[in-house]
């Protein structure tokens, strides 16, 4: 022990420390002017290597960015860190703006989070760090007003191999999942006004709430569809082995209000792809039309409404002479699917083209052809399934119901579309009183139906008649004029 007597005093040890400190400055300073920067970083860096005690852990530095891009392990990571907020982090900051549709939460400073994979201890940290004012290095203007800012994430060395070639790619795939969900879809239409410059996209949210889920539609065309798109985003290697363009094409097809409208948004809702809306009939040039498929976006669905009657496409079986002249004044129906068989598919990933239409039969055969459309819907009737569905969207009731065995009953010897069924089940939130308006409906239509029938009959049988009359008066008057 210390007698009094032996302890300095405070004030001796205060300009003890006062002057270590002044000669370290002043030492510091003598070196920076002396020794240039690179070589003073080089001399720095060099000590830490060789001084730095050993350690088990493995820090990988994710940095926000690579000098020139952004680095897209950092950008997922930030996505993914957002869902493994834990209970002991302290700060989170979080931001929402108009076209996002959730918080967006993110690491405040020096915030850690401790994350499992397989069994391993993963540990994150957010570091933020001012860059030096006067580093040399630094000419970039932006650069030395905003902070650094990077991940560090920190695990036992021997998991090197298996973080990088399996948990990495996990994130990034992780986060893209994410980011999709959080993607507000958008509506791109036409625009054609003259102040606009031209014809171009405009786009709004889509806040369609159409789903598989709501939709009534024969369940096993819907369970085929839903398949058919599932199998098609995920062969993207399998369109490149064989080399076809990442494309499908659906035809969907049926009388109005069926929902093939409705069946385009689910598709769109499904996927988390964005809609661009092709009204053909405000399109006048086929360069208009390679210019605007050209400005479509990769995850898309290209949507040509009622194709049968949007738009006289000239017939593209005229000989070539006969066409050039028209060429590139007006839109051509083998411009439209040159474009989509050839240039538009090939310069995009993951486009959906749908054609709708009230009519099949009226379609154009090269429309129809096998390849161009690789699925064909047929959007129909309501069906008693489909009207189970209906009233358990809009009435929330199921087949216990009182009127449903009738209504079934009615419903498959009637042609009523969803939307009719749809609009009479809004007509009142009382369950009774819906569904007894829709009997009525069912029963006028079915009345209407049988009437139109016997009508039909009869006429058919008229005409019949006066079709074999004068067959039977001119044979007659034949026969006659032979005899004469
Ligand atoms: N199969 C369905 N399932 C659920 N709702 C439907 C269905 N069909 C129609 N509806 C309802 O009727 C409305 C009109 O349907 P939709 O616009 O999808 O029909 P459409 O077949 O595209 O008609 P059109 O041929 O006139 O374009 C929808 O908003 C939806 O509420
Ligand atoms: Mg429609």
């Amino acid at each position: 022990m210390f007698s009094s007597k032996e302890m300095p005093s405070p004030s001796s040890l205060f300009s003890a420390y006062a002057s270590i400190a002044t000669s370290m400055m002043l030492f510091r300073s003598m070196v920076n002017e002396i020794i240039p920067y690179p070589i003073r970083s080089y001399l720095f860096s060099t000590f830490r290597f060789f001084f730095k005690p050993r350690s088990s852990l493995l820090t990988l530095v994710i940095d926000e960015s690579t000098g020139i891009a952004r680095n897209l392990v950092y950008d997922a990571s930030e996505t993914y860190l957002c869902t493994k907020v834990s209970p002991n982090t302290e700060r989170l900051k979080i931001s929402k703006t108009s076209r996002e549709k959730n918080l967006t939460i993110k690491l405040e400073k020096g915030e850690q989070v401790v994350d499992f994979f397989d069994d391993i201890e993963l540990k994150w940290r957010f570091v933020c760090t001012e860059p030096e004012k006067n580093d040399p290095n630094n000419h970039n203007p932006f650069l030395s007003r905003s902070e650094k800012r990077c991940f560090e994430l920190s695990f036992h060395k021997k998991h090197k191999e298996k973080v990088l070639n399996y948990y990495v790619p996990y994130i990034l795939e992780k986060s893209r999942k994410i980011k999709d969900e959080q993607r507000v879809l958008k509506m791109h239409t036409l625009n054609n006004s003259p102040s606009y410059g031209g014809i171009k996209w405009e786009s709004i949210n889509l806040d369609h709430p159409a789903t598989f889920e709501t939709l009534a539609m024969d369940p096993e065309a819907k369970k085929a569809v839903i398949e058919d798109l599932e199998r098609f985003v995920s062969r993207k290697d399998f369109y490149k082995r064989v080399g076809r363009a990442w494309k499908r094409g659906y035809l969907l097809y049926g009388p109005p209000g069926t929902g093939k409208s409705s069946l385009v948004a689910a598709m769109a809702n499904h996927l988390k792809f964005d809609v661009y809306d092709l009204q053909l009939a405000n399109i006048m040039r086929d360069s208009d039309l390679r210019k605007l498929l050209l400005a479509t976006g990769n995850k898309s669905i290209l949507v040509i409404e009622d194709i049968d009657c949007s738009v006289d496409l000239p017939d593209r079986l005229l000989p070539d002479g006969r066409n050039n002249k028209q060429h590139d004044v007006q839109l051509t129906l083998s411009g439209l699917l040159n474009f989509i068989d050839g240039l538009w598919s090939s310069c995009g990933d993951e486009r959906i083209i749908i054609f709708t239409t009230n009519h099949k039969e009226r379609l154009d055969p090269a429309l129809l052809r096998p390849g161009r459309m690789d699925m064909h819907i047929h959007m129909s009737y309501c069906t008693s399934h489909g009207f189970g569905k209906l009233a358990s969207n809009y009435l929330g009731i199921n087949s216990c119901h009182r009127l449903f065995a009738e209504i079934e009953s009615l419903i498959n010897n009637v042609e009523i579309t969803p939307a009719q069924v749809a609009e009479e089940l809004m007509k009142n939130e009382d369950a009774d009183i819906a569904l007894e308006g829709l009997v009525k409906l069912l029963k006028r239509k079915k009345f209407e139906g049988d009437e139109f029938k016997i009508q039909d009959s009869s006429k058919r049988q008229k005409i019949e008649k006066r079709r074999r009359k004068p067959v039977r008066t001119a044979s007659r008057r034949i026969t006659r004029r032979r005899y004469l």
